[in-house]
């Protein structure tokens, strides 16, 4: 824009100023008054264009926001018969955008013709002003010289205002980029964080207390709990209680408000996030996976970046996923689809599995879905994660009792607090933890 647009037109501005100096320095002065005014319009203009531009900018982030929010819903929408309505509201988003981005190719469109009409019209004025007061002081060639280097003047001065229009037109793209890159993450690593390259898996929370806002409950309240290397930990309870908040302050996606976390007695808060992240690994509620071939999806984040193939088929075997991946039309190089959607939900988990086998860290953590598969994919994931639980610590967010009894030690969170509860209370019918199960499932029940 510097060398394409400023630096010609502003040469090109000087040149016939200059002539017009020259022919006439009273006329040339008169004239020069109107440029203030033309400055105003043209700046006036700008910020109107500004302000459309910044409303364009919010309606389009606002659609795809929605498309992408709502396209992977596309099966409960459906089930639910949602289509109309979403279709509704897609419309009402795309009117909106069209609306803001019509509004701003209208005025970009109509700006040149507003500076040309003022030009024009200023033109004839300082025109029959000149010939009343000059009363033939002038002659008609100088006359016609200076009105020509006025004309062409326009051009010049309309070059600039359009590119000070398009400087207006991209600042709130930059402004929300200036935004963005001011955004502060409250979790800060320390300079001198250590390097933890091996960690045997003991954790312990000391006296942890943790809210997620200023204005928020406690969630956590002196919170104290000590898993020993190797051991496996169900975590149950209310749902809403605080058993995925307690796997996210231990991953450090968050920090506590007061007290401490420790892994193999370092406080995490001294150690690199990267080390923390990677040795522990997260198997979640909704299996993630990505558009890619399923290897990749295995071996997803190598630090290496290169696949280890061998370690992926490996993984992939302990995990159960073998057969059903050499199954399909390109074996491990098939692209499993936006969110890995060509893969059954049973797949889809043993894959996460053959991920967290492919990763080999210390910790696991098992979000247990909430949805049972069916018998068969059911044995082959648990197989598989029973074989992935061997030398790790784990930590199980526990729904099914299946899955609690896998647990060597059951944790209930309740009140901010844990509180162990014996195995042998879940299997008796009448015991503490049936009575709460039965609670827990009866609020369930209601939600839905
Ligand atoms: N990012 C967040 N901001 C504010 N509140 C949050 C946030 N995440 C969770 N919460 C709140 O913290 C509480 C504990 O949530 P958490 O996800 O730890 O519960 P949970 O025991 O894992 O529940 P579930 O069994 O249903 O998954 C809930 O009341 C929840 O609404």
């Amino acid at each position: 824009m510097l060398f394409g647009t400023v630096v010609p037109n502003t040469l090109q501005f000087l040149v016939m100023a200059t002539q017009m100096v020259v022919l006439s320095p009273p006329l040339a002065l008169v004239s020069a008054l109107g440029v203030p005014c033309l400055l105003l319009v043209i700046g006036y203009l700008g910020e109107r264009l500004r302000g459309i531009s910044r409303r364009a900018h919010i309606t389009a982030a606002k659609l795809s926001s929605y498309v992408n929010e709502v396209l992977p819903l596309m099966l409960v929408v459906k089930a639910n018969n949602g289509e109309l309505n979403e279709n509704l509201h897609f419309c009402r988003l795309a009117h909106d955008d069209l609306i803001a981005r019509l509004g701003k190719k209208k005025l970009k469109a109509v700006i040149p013709q507003i500076v040309q009409v003022i030009y024009i019209g200023g033109l004839i004025v300082l025109h029959a002003i000149s010939l009343i007061a000059l009363k033939g002081s002038m002659d008609g060639s100088r006359l016609l010289s200076f009105t020509m280097s006025l004309v062409l003047l326009i051009d010049p001065i309309q070059g600039m205002g359009k590119a000070f229009n398009e400087l207006k037109e991209g600042e709130p793209a930059v402004e929300r980029l200036f935004e963005l890159a001011q955004f502060h993450n409250k979790v800060v690593e320390k300079p001198n964080a250590l390097d933890l390259c091996y960690v045997t898996g003991d954790i312990k929370f000391s006296g942890v207390t943790f809210r997620y806002g200023d204005n928020l409950p406690l969630i956590l309240n002196e919170l104290d709990i000590h898993i020993k290397r190797g051991e496996r930990v169900a975590f149950i309870g209310r749902s809403g209680g605080g058993k995925t908040t307690i796997v996210k302050l231990l991953l450090r996606l968050y920090d506590p408000l007061y007290g401490d976390i420790f892994l193999d007695d370092y406080n995490i808060q001294e150690v690199k996030l990267r080390n923390i992240r990677e040795h522990i690994v997260l198997i979640p509620q909704d299996t993630m996976l990505f558009s890619g071939t399923v290897a990749e999806n295995i071996g997803y984040k190598d630090a290496s970046g290169k696949l280890d193939m061998e370690c992926v088929e490996n993984a992939a075997r302990i995990a159960n996923a073998d057969e059903f991946i050499r199954e399909l039309p390109h074996g491990y190089q098939t692209n499993i689809g936006p969110r890995g959607s060509l893969l059954s939900g049973g797949q889809r988990q043993r894959v996460a599995i053959a991920r967290a086998l492919y990763r080999k860290s210390s910790i696991l953590i098992l979000d247990e879905a909430t949805s049972a598969l069916d018998s068969m994919s059911e044995q082959l994931f648990r197989q598989g994660l029973e074989r992935l639980m061997k030398n790790h610590t784990v930590l199980i967010i526990a729904h099914r009792i299946e899955t609690m009894m896998m647990a060597d030690r059951v944790l209930l969170v309740e009140g901010g607090k844990v509180e162990e509860v014996p195995k042998s209370s879940i299997l008796s019918p009448d015991g503490h933890l049936a009575s709460l199960l039965n609670s827990f499932a009866d609020t369930g029940r209601r939600k839905n």
